[in-house]
């Protein structure tokens, strides 16, 4: 059974075990559980039987749930279920839910216990470790959020057996982007056919993606340097989620920012990446772009959290495993633009 230790000011276990959603405990009589509307009924029901909930609060599915309004709406039910700071909130979704449930533990009574189960592979491998939580605005991408690490997190491969395909190749943006900035025998690993909750090989891959993001929370949890760099691929993605209104997806999104910024790193003297982000791509099937111009997107890119008074940085690589935060002169940002849209269009052929 894979366990990795997450260090920092509060260290924490994340366990990845088949099963252990249904043996998960924890030490606090009143739990308020959030999920959401797509996890299917049987890991709802599994966890209320572990827990007891005095409260199971049912949020929408994907980024719908990442709104003031469902946050407010969230603590407002919290509170009326007398909530209070001896209780713990427990996340049970995808990784919009966890930020979610994350958020509302991080403000509720300023601050209650949290605990998070990941049921999407996005969350196991990235949303549940380290300590992002938080919401949308309209005009962004979590703009809004605090840094809030779980007291636990449980991964149970086997949730992820009703994940729809297009979900697990979503979450796998994440994997491989842990294999482009730390981990290269990642690339190999996600791609491959036994790279599937089934498999024996599955969990060590897990594990090991899991593993990357652990060690850079660990060592930066509050982003004052090396924790930029998992937000490679995520300037742009950002902006094509918060100007599509979340039509597309996050996992989507990261994989079209990652080559992006695969190609910006080329052009800014780089090492050619962009083979392994066309592969990923390839595999990955995302979603059609819709016709956007750079300067759609621009606005949303000038919010990016990696943004300071000089202007946007973006995350790009010297190589394979080195990752580094650079300004982009607005030339070259538009000229990769258009290499880069052409590139796209041939990749969403048969979107799911
Ligand atoms: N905090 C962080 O560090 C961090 C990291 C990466 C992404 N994120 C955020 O995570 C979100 C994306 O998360 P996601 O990719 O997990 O998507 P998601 O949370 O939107 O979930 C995707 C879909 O899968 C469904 N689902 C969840 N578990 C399921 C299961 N076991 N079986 C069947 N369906 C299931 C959900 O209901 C939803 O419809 C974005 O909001 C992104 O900003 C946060
Ligand atoms: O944990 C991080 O740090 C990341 O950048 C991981 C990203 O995959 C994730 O999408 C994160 O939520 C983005 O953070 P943000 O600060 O750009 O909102
Ligand atoms: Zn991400």
């Amino acid at each position: 059974m894979p366990r990795i230790e997450v260090g920092g000011p509060a260290p924490y276990p994340v366990t990845v075990e088949r099963g252990t959603l249904e043996r998960v405990r924890v030490p606090h009589a009143q739990v308020a559980l959030i999920h959401d509307a797509g996890v299917p009924e049987r890991w709802v029901r599994q966890v209320e039987q572990a827990l007891s909930p005095a409260l199971s609060v049912q949020v929408p599915a994907r980024d719908d749930s990442k709104t003031v309004t469902v946050y407010a709406d969230v603590l407002s039910q919290l509170a009326q279920a007398g909530l209070t700071r001896s209780g713990a909130v427990v996340g049970l979704g995808g990784g919009a839910t966890t930020d979610l449930a994350g958020f509302v533990a991080a403000t509720y009574l300023r601050g209650v216990a949290f605990y998070s189960l990941p049921t999407t592979l996005l969350g196991m491998v990235d949303a549940a470790v380290g300590g992002k939580t938080g919401i949308n605005l309209p005009e962004g991408k979590n703009l809004v959020g605090a840094f809030y690490p779980a007291r636990a997190v449980w991964c149970d491969p086997q949730v992820l057996e009703t994940l729809p395909p297009a979900v697990f190749r979503e979450g796998a943006a994440e994997a491989y982007k842990h294999g482009l900035i730390a981990d290269p025998s990642l690339l190999e690993r996600v791609l491959s056919p036994d790279f599937r909750p089934e498999h024996p090989a599955f969990e060590d891959t897990l594990a090991d993606a899991i593993r990357v993001k652990a060690e850079v929370v660990t060592r930066d949890l509050t982003e004052q340097g090396e924790r930029a760099h998992l937000n490679f691929g995520h300037t742009l993605a950002h902006a094509l989620e918060a100007v599509t209104h979340h039509g597309m997806s996050h996992g989507f999104a990261v994989g079209y920012g990652m080559h992006y910024a695969a190609l910006l790193s080329r052009a800014l003297g780089g090492t050619d990446l962009s083979s392994h982000t066309r592969r990923f791509l390839a595999w990955q099937q995302p979603s059609p772009l819709p016709e956007l111009s750079f300067d759609d997107l621009s606005p949303y890119m000038a919010r990016d959290k990696k943004a300071d008074d000089q202007g946007v940085r973006f995350v790009l690589l010297h190589d394979l495993a080195r990752p580094y935060l650079a300004r982009v002169p607005d030339t070259t940002l538009r000229e990769v633009y258009a290499t880069w849209q052409q590139d796209c269009t041939a990749f969403a052929l048969s979107p799911s």
